[in-house]
Parts: C-alpha cells; sequence; structure tokens
C-alpha cells in the first residue's frame, strides 16, 4: 500500500488466476473497472474469464474508508517491446478508470504514480499504453510513438500479380494457438519496433474474442515449403452474408515471418466464399498489400490513429537497448520533472554494436522533455518535426537532423495489439 500526492492509498492486488473461483476483491475490482468503462455489470461468467486473464499481472485499487469497491483501477504486466536491432522490458499498463462520482480529484495521477513508480524500482526502462483519449498522458511523461491505419479490401477487385499460391494453409485449433503462434508472432513482431509480446490472457483473447466479442473467430496458419510455420491470421466475421450475399470480415491480427507467408495470408483472406470485404483497422501504416495487388485500388486505406505512448524511465537502458544505423554522438537534455529521465545524456553510437548512453556535463545539442523523448525512442516521429512544433530545441545548429538520422527505424514502428 502507498500513499502518493493526494492521500489516496493505492493498494495492491495479486488477481485470482483460477478460472471459475475469482476471489472476492478481483471480482470487486473487475466489476469497478467495467463501471468506469461503461461497460455495463459484468457476468460471474465474465468475471471469472477476465480473473484468469490477468493470472500473473498487477492490479492497483484505491478504496475509500468502508467500500470495498475500489474507485479508481490500474492494471499493468510485464511485457517486452520490439525496438531497432533487439527489445527491452516495458511495463504494459490498462484499465486505469476512475469512479464517475469521483473523477478530476487526482485519482489517475494516484495509481499512475504509484504504478511507474514501482516499475522504475524493478528497472523496467520503458511504461507503455494505449489510451482512451490523447490529452491524458502527456502530463505524466508519455510520448505518442506508434500510429496504426485502418484498411479495407474490396476482395472481387483483389488479383494477385503472382497468380500461385504457395506453401501450406491449416486452420489452427483454438487450444493449441498460443503455443504453435507464439513463436512465429516473436519473430514477426521483430520486423517492426514497438510491437509488444502478446500475453497469455491476451493469445486466449484473440481467439475466443475475450470477454466484449462472442462471435466466431478463425484462426489459418501458414507454413512454407519445408513445413516451417511462418505466419498465421485471426479473423472474425463483422457483418454476415445473409442479408446482401456478401459477408465483410475483420481481421483481428495478421502476423508474417516472410513476404510469402505475407502475400498467402492475404490471398486466402481475399479468396474466401462468401465474403466481399476484408478490413483491418490496426494495420501498419506500410502495409505491402496494395503492391501485390494488379490493381491498388482494391486496397482502401483509412486515416491513422495514434497507438501506442511511451515514457521512458530509465534513459541509458532504454536507449542501451536499441541499435543505431550510423555513428554519432548527441548530448541530450531532458526536462522530466517526475525524475526518472531527468538530466544530461551522451547518446554515443561510435560502437554500433555496443551504445553507449551516459550521464555527461556536456553542453546538450538537443533539448527536449519527457514525452518528446518517449516519441522520438523507437524512431517513428522525426525530431525535426517536434523542433518546428517548439517541442524540440537544437542548441547546436543542425542537432535535429542529426538525431533523426541517429535514431531512425530499419522498419516503420508498428504495434497492432490495442491493450
Ligand atoms: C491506459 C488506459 O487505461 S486509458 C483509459 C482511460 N480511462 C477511461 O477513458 C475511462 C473513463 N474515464 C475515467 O475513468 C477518468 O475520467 C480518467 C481515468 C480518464 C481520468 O481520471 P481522473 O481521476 O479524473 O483524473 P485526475 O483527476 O487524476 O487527472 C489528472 C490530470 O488529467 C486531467 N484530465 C483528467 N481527465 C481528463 C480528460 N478526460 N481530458 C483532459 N484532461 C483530463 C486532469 O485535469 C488532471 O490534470 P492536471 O495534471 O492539470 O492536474
Amino acid at each position: 500500500m502507498s500513499t502518493p500526492a493526494g492521500g489516496w492509498q493505492v493498494h495492491r492486488l495479486v488477481p485470482s488466476g483460477t478460472e471459475g473461483a475469482p476471489d472476492a476483491d478481483t471480482a470487486t475490482w473487475i466489476r469497478a473497472m467495467s463501471a468506469a468503462f461503461l461497460g455495463g455489470r459484468p457476468t460471474p461468467e465474465t468475471i471469472a474469464a477476465q480473473a484468469s486473464m490477468m493470472a500473473g499481472q498487477r492490479l492497483r485499487g484505491v478504496y475509500e474508508p468502508g467500500d470495498t469497491a475500489p474507485v479508481a483501477t490500474l492494471r499493468s504486466w510485464d511485457a517486452r517491446m520490439s525496438v531497432p536491432g533487439g527489445e527491452v522490458a516495458a511495463d504494459a499498463i490498462t484499465s486505469i478508470g476512475v469512479r464517475s462520482t469521483h473523477r478530476r480529484r487526482g485519482l489517475l495521477r494516484a495509481v499512475l504514480v504509484d504504478d511507474l513508480a514501482e516499475a522504475s524500482r524493478a528497472g523496467t526502462p520503458v511504461a507503455a499504453l494505449t489510451s482512451t483519449q490523447g490529452s491524458l498522458y502527456e502530463r505524466f511523461g508519455f510520448g505518442l510513438a506508434t500510429w496504426t491505419r485502418a484498411l479495407t479490401v474490396d476482395t472481387h477487385a483483389a488479383t494477385f500479380r503472382d497468380p500461385d499460391p504457395t506453401g501450406r494453409l491449416r486452420t489452427l485449433d483454438p487450444a493449441g494457438f498460443a503455443a504453435a503462434s507464439a513463436p512465429v508472432q516473436d519473430r514477426a513482431r521483430r520486423r517492426h519496433p514497438g510491437s509488444i509480446d502478446r500475453s497469455a490472457a491476451s493469445w486466449n483473447a484473440l481467439v475466443t474474442g475475450g470477454v466484449y466479442d462472442d462471435s466466431p473467430r478463425y484462426a489459418i496458419g501458414w507454413s512454407d515449403a519445408t513445413g516451417r510455420p511462418a505466419g498465421y491470421v485471426v479473423y472474425g466475421v463483422a457483418e454476415g452474408w445473409w442479408s446482401t450475399g456478401s459477408a465483410r470480415i475483420a481481421v483481428h491480427d495478421l502476423q508474417a515471418t516472410t513476404p510469402e507467408s505475407y502475400r498467402e495470408l492475404w490471398r486466402h483472406l481475399c479468396s474466401l466464399d462468401l465474403v466481399g470485404t476484408v478490413s483491418w483497422s490496426d494495420a501498419s501504416v506500410d502495409e505491402p498489400l496494395p503492391w501485390l495487388l494488379a490493381d491498388p485500388r482494391a486496397v482502401e486505406t483509412g486515416t491513422s490513429r495514434e497507438m501506442l505512448w511511451l515514457r521512458i524511465l530509465d534513459v541509458p537502458a532504454a536507449f542501451g537497448a536499441r541499435r543505431y544505423p550510423v555513428t554519432e554522438r548527441i548530448v541530450l537534455a531532458v526536462d522530466d520533472p517526475a525524475g526518472y529521465a531527468a538530466g544530461t545524456w551522451l547518446l554515443d553510437a561510435g560502437d554500433p554494436v555496443e551504445p553507449k548512453v551516459v550521464a555527461t556535463t556536456a553542453e546538450p545539442d538537443v533539448a527536449l522533455d519527457a514525452a518528446a523523448l518517449g516519441s522520438v525512442y523507437l524512431g517513428g516521429v522525426d525530431p525535426r518535426v517536434l523542433a518546428r512544433a517548439g517541442r524540440l530545441s537544437e542548441r547546436t545548429p543542425g542537432a535535429a537532423g542529426r538525431l533523426a538520422r541517429l535514431l531512425a527505424a530499419p522498419s516503420v514502428p508498428w504495434n497492432g495489439i490495442r491493450f
């Protein structure tokens, strides 16, 4: 239990991991969280399913004297996030909800400050979240770092330039899906900085639809000529075929470790009987799909949506975990009232295999705040754009451009898992 600024006492709970028998505190926490997200009153079955998904994770709650239900909730767990040339441990944060009668009294602040402090004590270099609103988390040092883009395919217009299917497709059984697909996701996600690994809970929800969506889902895997699994797609029916004769299916995840697996999974989706449209709301902003088709107009891309917000908790550990495309030395002055990233740091990528990130007394080349640091970390936000917005200042001429080249990512940062 801790008492941060504002006087609220934040309690930590260890959620019950036994399906069918959540403990009373976990069940009450789930009801409170659901109400804060306008989710109504969950059934005992829903509560049991959610509790089992939270096994091994951290729950936080703020309680008023004499009340067993929390007035504020937060859930977090230890995740892995890909970064250019490697990966980093991340504190994944979700389910921040405050009872409607208790909003704007500092409760979000209390639970989040408490969680970040614990993650920092545990040595976790980065915190990550996806948000319901755009204006909440910058004040806590989180910067917007990745986006997704919706795409919609008219399957009748989608003719593949390469006409011959290769490899082997098979239906994946929900029971064995996570075990079969986790290694594939692990390889695939390293192709995109910012990609978070799936928790056990999230694998289960992916194939079952979780507690919010009980419509059927289909999981298809693709293996290459040697039999090695190289990709999978999970999709569900968003609109049935019975009224129009042409269904719309929604992709919930598609991970491909090779161009061939990507092409064959999309060929499968575009050839499904009774289907006229395939949509994917959280695709990468640089999907290669239009380049696979004779007519790229078969793919309509929508507007991009913000996805991952990142908060650097340990500058040397976070920036030391990634690799850099050029040899460069830059000094960053970071303003961070919470203290985690505050200081003047030499980012020395003179040795491409072992970059050095150390506190320095040297004059800074660039000054920025913690949120801007989180935004540029993966290479998905150009420091020159932040400079033009007044969010980063150059202390030596051309430093924002040098920083842009140093932090450039080998591929567009993307995380397809909203949490
Ligand atoms: C990672 C996630 O879980 S994202 C999910 C966020 N949760 C939801 O959307 C569920 C519904 N909403 C809620 O539960 C609550 O209204 C919350 C969580 C958004 C805010 O909780 P509160 O306890 O009211 O926030 P709190 O009082 O701690 O405010 C902290 C700061 O954020 C600001 N703030 C809070 N809500 C908002 C908002 N909706 N828009 C803009 N600013 C906001 C406050 O003004 C305060 O600003 P300050 O730093 O200048 O003092």
